[in-house]
């Protein structure tokens, strides 16, 4: 691509795009720049145009979608309006949201070796690309693997690698690691971030999780709305939380704490984290010998729910004896496994791509079969069942929304269920259904035409609808802003549903489940509340999970707590007691002197 001499690789000025057949704008007015070899996290709510504007930097809008376009977008020099995507996608590698969107070759090395390939590289060194990328992405024994044989996690991972192995000048990546376990998270990023430091590779990154990716992140850049409303380092990002809260975007744990102990700083890290507590001396205070309540009996204020009694009846309606499933008779996925499932339990199965988390779910709906061992739910062996005869009774969210989708509107998505199993109330369930998930005022959309946050929450509506008394959610969380993940997990808690979920966040799994399940090689490795399964690090590791954040703050001060809120809690009481003991040392100090 054509040398740009200032060293600006995007620039993007008074960007205004509406798609077609819509009325408003989705862009209106973007304003960005964006210099050569820096790496920026663009966060915002939920269908704020954030893969919309990823969509502009290679062409993709306006040259294959049409649409209303006006404005002026810089890559590397070259305006993208006189430019073609062919010469704009060898200097933009896009990393899609969806894997399935990106991957069209049936192996994993014919889809890394298609970019290369195209760059007209010789043979011996596309074999050589295809090699270092998959190692860049923990995926190197997979390279003769179909890719229909993939997970989510692995999926993305491969999506990236295919960008790596063309190493473009600008990285934009729309939730590239939202199905990643938090190992392989980690692990990609920091390969991203060395290729970004080293050859001065420019990162656009979307994400909701900035939580977690801000360490990483020279700038952070809000969208709302179709605008760029915030735009500072990553660094000073957090000084001032209001934005992110009045947004409903997460912030980094350590961030929350320290603002909450009036501590005016934003640790990106908990070394950090650790760093200032320790200068305020939150070490020495938790020292002093206290009473605290265990948390485990202190139900009725968790913010978690590990601690609260929704599992504490004996209605099994899932039970699976010594289970082994797969998809090949020669190569088990799921290997013994051995499980009870309690009506009104919430359980979280966590642990590494591949572990075997959504074959877990599809033998709980029935359509995949044990070859050996039994599943039953609601008493009976899902193999003399097929899984239309768990209609009404068993919803399944796929970790692909897309898979869904398949109305002209989302009401009509809603409506589908109910009007197939000739419920009554069909308007009342798609309305309501649609409200609980905040998506009422799309109901006329067209669900393609929806953000990925919108489609998921769409198909969660459209099993809500039908009322199953078993949800089985697989990744609900991913690609979701925090108020909108908050208000679905409320719902399912409200509600007492009974819900099997598989998500990759260790927060929200110890937020809203009442029990873990971790994964590893297709066996369960863990099985219980929360707050005994996040201190097991090594089984944690195993699984590729790592504690959240608080919890490792909350164990180098020596205590046990499990959110922000419970060690706010413990620390600001600490602070007063010890204030109080000190006033006791005094007053007892002053009577003696009296005394005297
Ligand atoms: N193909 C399309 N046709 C019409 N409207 C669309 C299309 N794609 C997206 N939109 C609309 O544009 C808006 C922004 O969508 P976009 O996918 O850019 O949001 P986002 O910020 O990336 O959301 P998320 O965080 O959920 O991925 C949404 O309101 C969506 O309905
Ligand atoms: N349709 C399929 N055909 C053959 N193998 C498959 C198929 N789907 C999944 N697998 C394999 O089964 C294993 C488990 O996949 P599964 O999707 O259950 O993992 P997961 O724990 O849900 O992963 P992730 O966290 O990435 O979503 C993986 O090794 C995967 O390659």
């Amino acid at each position: 691509m054509k040398q740009n001499k200032d060293g600006t690789m995007i620039e993007i000025k008074d960007l205004w795009y509406t798609y077609p057949g819509r009325t408003d704008p989705t862009l209106k007015g973007v304003n960005l720049k964006i210099e050569e070899g820096e790496f920026v996290l663009l966060t915002g709510p939920t269908g704020c145009g954030k893969s919309t504007l990823l969509k502009t930097l290679n062409g993709i809008i306006p040259h294959e979608s049409g649409g209303i376009f006006s404005g002026s977008i810089r890559i590397n020099g070259i305006e993208t309006r006189d430019s073609n995507q062919m010469e704009l996608s060898r200097g933009v590698g896009l990393v899609f949201q969806n894997p399935d969107d990106q991957i069209f070759s049936t192996t994993v090395e014919d889809e890394i070796a298609f970019g290369p390939e195209n760059l007209c590289m010789k043979r011996e060194d596309i074999d050589k690309k295809v090699e270092e990328a998959l190692q860049m992405v923990g995926m190197s024994g997979h390279r003769l693997d179909s890719t229909n044989s993939l997970s989510g996690g692995q999926k993305q991972r491969i999506c990236i690698a295919s960008m790596l192995a063309m190493m473009p000048e600008i990285l934009a990546m729309d939730e590239p690691v939202s199905q990643m376990d938090p190992m392989g998270t980690r692990d990609v990023l920091n390969t991203v971030r060395e290729l970004n430091r080293k050859l001065k590779i420019t990162i656009l990154l979307v994400e909701h999780r900035l939580h977690e990716l801000a360490p990483f992140a020279d700038r952070v850049v809000i969208m709302d709305d179709g605008k760029i409303i915030f735009d500072q380092p990553a660094s000073k990002a957090f000084d001032n939380l209001e934005i992110f809260h009045r947004l409903g975007l997460r912030v980094p744990e350590p961030v929350e704490l320290c603002h909450r102990l009036g501590i005016r700083a934003s640790p990106l890290s908990i070394r950090e984290a650790l760093a200032l507590l320790n200068r305020k001396n939150f070490k020495e205070k938790m020292k002093t010998p206290q009473f605290f309540p265990n948390p485990e009996e202190d139900t009725g204020k968790q913010t978690g729910s590990s601690g609260n009694n929704d599992s504490v009846n004996n209605n099994s309606i899932i039970s699976i004896r010594d289970m082994w499933s797969g998809y090949e008779k020669n190569r088990m996925v799921l290997k013994g496994i051995n499980l009870e499932i309690r009506k009104s339990e919430r359980v979280a199965v966590m642990g590494t791509n591949g572990s075997g988390k959504s074959t877990l779910l599809l033998n709980l709906a029935a359509m995949l079969k044990p070859y050996k061992g039994s599943v039953k739910v609601f008493g009976e062996d899902t193999r003399s069942r097929n899984p239309y005869s768990f209609a009404g009774r068993v919803g399944f969210v796929f970790q692909n929304p897309d898979l869904m989708l398949f109305c002209d509107s989302a009401e009509e998505e809603a409506r589908f269920g109910p009007v197939q199993l000739k419920y009554k109330n069909i308007e009342e369930r798609a309305r309501t259904s649609l409200e609980a998930m905040s998506i009422l005022n799309l109901k006329q959309d067209l669900p393609q035409s929806l953000s990925r946050g919108q489609r998921l929450r769409t198909a969660v509506a459209s099993v809500l609808s039908i009322n199953p008394e078993i949800i089985l959610l697989d990744e609900p969380t991913t690609g979701q802003d925090r108020v909108n993940i908050e208000q679905m997990m409320d719902y399912f808690k409200n509600k007492r549903s009974t819900l099997v979920f598989c998500t990759h966040d260790i927060e929200i799994a110890m937020l809203y489940a009442t029990r873990i399940l971790v994964m590893n090689e297709g066996q369960i490795i863990a099985d219980g509340k929360g707050r005994e399964v996040i201190k097991d690090i090594e089984t944690l590791r195993k699984a590729s999970l790592t504690q959240p954040p608080v919890v490792e703050i909350a164990n180098s001060l020596g205590v046990d707590a499990f959110s922000v809120t419970e060690l706010v809690e413990m620390l600001t009481r600490r602070s007063s007691e010890v204030m109080k003991c000190e006033v006791i040392k005094c007053e007892v100090i002053k009577c003696e002197v009296i005394k005297c």
